[in-house]
């Protein structure tokens, strides 16, 4: 649970030079770059490494993968030198541990949260957790959201929000569930991959005033 602290903020599936100039002008805390294979915003080695290199040391980078071979995901931490990598899939715990980098799991909140929640200690390995509103299975960034509700009052280590949120709403699911940080895409986007600056920005402004 949040300390008091204002929620951090990662902006994720980024594509563009100047989503990530923009996102780092703000004042984001981390960008999220997208790996998966089923996402309209996955990006290439080449890509993400350029991309990688616009951020500077105290913005922290977050891979996202799901369901990928060691191979892809190694490949992945070494083009692009991820500060973490956040797993989407099915992966467990020994898997997640194995690339010699911090990582967050995706909780996926949509379906049963209970039996969501009743997995969380099969990764003790994890550096935090992301709960969002899309079913097990399925790739996030749809803009999902989940009953914010739901989550425990009390967390052994930090937890990020995402799913569905968006400028309009972000103020009140920090103030519901007090995470440590949220996490957003398609809410800040004109299209896949295609931030808007004035969304983003709005998004920031709404975090800032909790
Ligand atoms: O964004 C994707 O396309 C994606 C594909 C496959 C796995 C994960 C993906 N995104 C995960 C994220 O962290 C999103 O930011 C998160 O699901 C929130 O998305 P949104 O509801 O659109 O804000």
């Amino acid at each position: 649970m949040s300390d008091g602290a204002p929620a951090h903020i990662k902006f994720c599936g980024l594509t563009r030079a100047q989503d990530v100039d923009a996102a780092i002008a703000l004042g984001v805390d981390c960008i999220g770059l997208v790996f998966a294979p089923r996402s309209s915003r996955r990006l290439g080695l080449e890509a993400g490494h350029a991309l990688r290199t616009r951020v500077p040391a105290h913005v922290r980078v977050v891979a996202l993968v799901m369901d990928q071979p060691a191979a892809d995901v190694a490949a992945v931490v070494d083009a692009v030198a991820p500060d973490i990598l956040q797993f989407h899939g099915a992966e467990d715990d020994a898997f997640c541990r194995g690339f010699g980098r911090p990582y967050w799991k995706a909780i996926a909140m949509g379906g049963d949260p209970a039996a969501a929640l009743a997995s969380l200690p099969a990764y003790p390995g994890a550096a935090a957790f992301l709960f969002d509103g899309h079913a097990a299975g399925e790739p996030g960034g749809g803009g999902l959201a989940f009953d914010w509700r739901s989550l425990p009052r009390a967390l052994d280590r930090p937890f990020w929000l995402a799913g569905g949120l968006d400028g309009d709403n972000v103020a009140r699911a920090v103030a519901i569930a007090a995470p440590t940080g949220v996490d957003v895409s398609s809410g800040i986007e004109s299209g896949p991959g295609i931030k808007d600056a004035a969304r983003m920005r709005a998004f920031v402004e709404a975090v800032r005033r909790v």
